[in-house]
C-alpha cells in the first residue's frame, strides 16, 4: 500500500453511486474531527489525498480509494458522527448513508472505529461497536492522536478500552495507539489491515 497503487475512485453521496462489489473493502469510522482522513493519508503515505480538516463535520460522503494495481482493496473514508459543523438534516442523511452501508455491505471485510486518545470511549462510539456486534462486522479499535496526550493517561485509556473491547463480540481484542502526525502506529495497522483486506 506504501510503494503501490493508491488512487481516489469516488465519493458517493448515497449508496447507488458505491462501486460493484468486487474486491474487499475496509472502512474508517468514528466521530467527527477524530482523524479518520488523516489516518488514511498516514496509512498509504499519501499527504492530502483524504481531505482533513480542523471543522468537524469535514468529510460529507462515503470517499473511496483504491489500493493494488489491479485493485485488491479499497479504503473507505466515511462522515464522522457525533457533532458536525453542517445542518441537523444533513448530518442525519450522512449518518443513515453510513449506517446502512456498515449494515449491509457485502464486501466490507472490517471497519476501523476510531477513537479519540484524549476522550476515550463516548457513547455514540458504544452505540458504532453494538451496531456492528449486531451486523456481525469485525472492527479494530483504533486510538488516534497519540501524540497529544502523556504516556501515562495514553496508558490507561488504552486499558479501559481494551477492557470495553472484551465484551463486544466482533471487537479485535488488541487496541491500536496511533499517531497520524507522528507515525506511532501507522506500519502495524497498516499491516494488520492489509491481512484484514487479503486473508479470505
Ligand atoms: N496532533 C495530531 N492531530 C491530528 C492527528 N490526526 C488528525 N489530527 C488533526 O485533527 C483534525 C481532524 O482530522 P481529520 O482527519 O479531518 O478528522 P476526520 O475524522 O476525518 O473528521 P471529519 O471528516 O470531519 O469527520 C485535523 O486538524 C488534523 O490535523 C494526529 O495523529 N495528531
Ligand atoms: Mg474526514
Amino acid at each position: 500500500m506504501v510503494s503501490g497503487r493508491v488512487e481516489f475512485l469516488l465519493s458517493a453521496p448515497q449508496l447507488k453511486f458505491l462501486p460493484e462489489p468486487t474486491v474487499p473493502e475496509i472502512a474508517l469510522a468514528g466521530r467527527s474531527n477524530v482523524g479518520k482522513s488523516s489516518l488514511l493519508n498516514a496509512l498509504t503515505m499519501r499527504k492530502g489525498i483524504a481531505r482533513a480538516s480542523v471543522t468537524p463535520g469535514r468529510t460529507q460522503e462515503l470517499n473511496i480509494f483504491e489500493v493494488g494495481q489491479p485493485t485488491q482493496f479499497r479504503l473507505v473514508d466515511m462522515p464522522g458522527y457525533g457533532f458536525a459543523k453542517a445542518p441537523k438534516s444533513v448530518v442525519e442523511k450522512w449518518q443513515n448513508v453510513v449506517r446502512t452501508y456498515l449494515r449491509g455491505r457485502p464486501v466490507l471485510a472490517r471497519a476501523l472505529v476510531l477513537v479519540d486518545s484524549r476522550h476515550g470511549l463516548k457513547d455514540t462510539d458504544r452505540e458504532m461497536m453494538k451496531m456492528l456486534d449486531e451486523a456481525a462486522v469485525g472492527y479494530r479499535i483504533v486510538l488516534t492522536k497519540s501524540d497529544k496526550i502523556k504516556a501515562s493517561a495514553l496508558a490507561e485509556t488504552h486499558d479501559k478500552v481494551a477492557a470495553e473491547a472484551k465484551k463486544h463480540p466482533a471487537a479485535y481484542p488488541e487496541i491500536h495507539l496511533t499517531s497520524a502526525e507522528k507515525g506511532q502506529g501507522i506500519a502495524a495497522l497498516r499491516a494488520a489491515i492489509v491481512a484484514d483486506a487479503l486473508t479470505p
